[in-house]
């Protein structure tokens, strides 16, 4: 096969009826000279047998025939092969039959006597939009792969209590504010606002405000002119544009420079954007979910939080609990994300006693991610099932502090705790707010004791 017939795409297989003879014979030797198969049809019942029977990409139908109109037979086709693509021809061409023809969502009309360049043309069209369909599909489901499943699993009263609120605020248009730790779900809550609301069928735009270099910020949201500033070398579309209809994501909203917040709570106030280097505005329509893990309260005492934007965002709060508070939850969570790779074994058998039993006692400072990552790494490790305990990460749960601790001999007590506070402060690569909230004591209290250490150790 030549490189060029591989990548031409498969050809179309297309459904022609009309009552004109003449019109049937044209057809059934011209298209194929075009590259397509077609079944030609003299009349509109026969054609709704043949989709009845066959599957078609493309309709090319008649409006006036005996027994049953064109209309007709789009409407049927749409019941029987929704993803069809439906052309309509007429020798009395009105603005009736083309409204009609428009409301049955058909691709396009064509006036009789019409000529074949006309027909090839058309078709090359009809074909150009279903590659673009099928490009689209494949493109959702690279997303979908890549987000996970949107499902918000668990079932505890936590995660009710969350869903509850968010069938409350789905429907309005109110902004929401989702707070919670990192990585315990607020993009998940953020899609399922938006799923849930009447915009779903309008894109949900997530924006990360905290990995946006500061100097792109403005032109990522608002878009810029060409020549803008220097490397604006065309024009951009900003997200809040892109976002038109539908909703935005303002993830990490907590990150954003004052100077941004500024210009965001003008634009969430009167919804028209500038976009850089223009002096027009462009009204849009959009609703407005952000989410944070700071404390934007006390961000707001300190100055770095604009006041007028807080009330401005936060009309509905939707808080998601943290994985240790929810632990109801987490042996449904654990095997929802090991089904993300791995589709045998009993539901039930997917993972031994000893390794739910650590799963169990971690304290998950990193949330639902880090569970995420624990099985993967586990469901890589092993290749058949149930996942063991050995099969967690070397680093994690209390597994190697046991083990150190055996191997240690006899300890204080104090000794002890300063293994676990080494240890916690190692897995969290240094990060101490972590390792205090692993440990379940406060940054303060685990500062106290290193410097306890650190006086005991310079006494000698
Ligand atoms: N309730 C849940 N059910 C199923 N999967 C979940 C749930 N909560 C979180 N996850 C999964 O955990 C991962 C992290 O979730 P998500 O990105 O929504 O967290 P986040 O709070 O927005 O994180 P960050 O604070 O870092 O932005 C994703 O893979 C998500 O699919």
């Amino acid at each position: 096969m030549s490189k060029n017939k591989q990548n031409k795409p498969p050809a179309m297989h297309i459904l022609f009826a009309d009552d004109e003879k003449n019109l049937q014979e044209l057809m059934r030797q011209e298209l194929p000279r075009m590259g397509y198969s077609v079944t030609v049809c003299p009349d509109g019942l026969t054609a709704v047998a043949a989709l009845e029977r066959e599957s078609f990409d493309c309709l090319l139908v008649d409006l006036d025939m005996p027994g049953m109109n064109g209309i007709d037979v789009i409407g049927k086709a749409r019941e029987l092969r929704p993803e069809i693509e439906a052309v309509v021809m007429t020798g009395k061409p009105s603005q009736e039959t083309a409204i009609a023809a428009l409301r049955h969502q058909a691709f396009d009309y064509l006036t009789k006597p019409c000529r074949l360049a006309d027909v090839a043309g058309l078709l090359g069209r009809v074909n150009e939009r279903r590659q673009n369909k099928k490009q689209l599909t494949a493109l959702n489901l690279r997303l979908r792969h890549a987000e996970g499943d949107s499902k918000l699993v668990g079932s505890g009263k936590m995660m009710d209590a969350v869903r509850t609120l968010i069938s409350k605020v789905a429907p309005t248009d109110s902004s929401v504010l989702i707070r919670g730790e990192t990585g315990c779900g607020k993009e998940l809550v953020a899609r399922a606002i938006h799923d849930a609301s009447l915009r779903a069928d309008k894109p949900l735009v997530p924006v990360n405000c905290g990995a946006l270099p500061e100097n792109l910020i403005e032109s990522e949201l608002f878009g810029h002119c060409r020549g803008a500033f220097t490397g604006a070398d065309v024009a951009r579309t900003g997200l809040f544009e892109v976002a038109d209809g539908g909703s935005i994501f303002l993830d990490e909203i907590g990150e954003l420079p004052l100077q941004m917040q500024a210009k965001l709570l003008r634009v969430l106030e009167t919804g028209d954007i500038r976009r850089l280097g223009d002096n027009q505005t462009v009204h849009v329509d959009v609703r407005i979910v952000c989410a944070t893990h700071r404390d934007l309260e006390k961000m707001v005492e300190e100055g770095t939080f604009r006041e007028d934007l807080m009330f401005r965002i936060n009309t509905f709060e939707v808080h998601v609990p943290a994985l240790r508070e929810r632990t109801e939850d987490l042996a449904v969570l654990a095997r929802h994300l090991l089904r993300r790779h791995r589709t045998d074994g009993a539901d039930d058998k997917l993972f031994s006693a000893d390794a739910m039993e650590q799963l169990m006692s971690h304290r998950w400072p990193g949330n639902v991610r880090e569970l995420a990552n624990v099985i993967e790494h586990a469901a890589i490790l092993n290749d058949s099932l149930p996942i063991e305990a050995e099969h967690l990460p070397r680093h994690f749960g209390k597994r190697q502090l046991r083990k150190e601790i055996r191997d240690s001999g006899p300890m204080k007590l104090r000794d002890l705790e300063m293994l676990a506070i080494d240890k916690a402060i190692e897995r969290n690569d240094g990060n101490k707010p972590a390792a205090a909230e692993e440990l379940g004591v406060s940054l303060k209290t685990l500062y106290n004791k290193l410097n306890a250490a650190e006086e005991k150790r310079a006494a000698g």
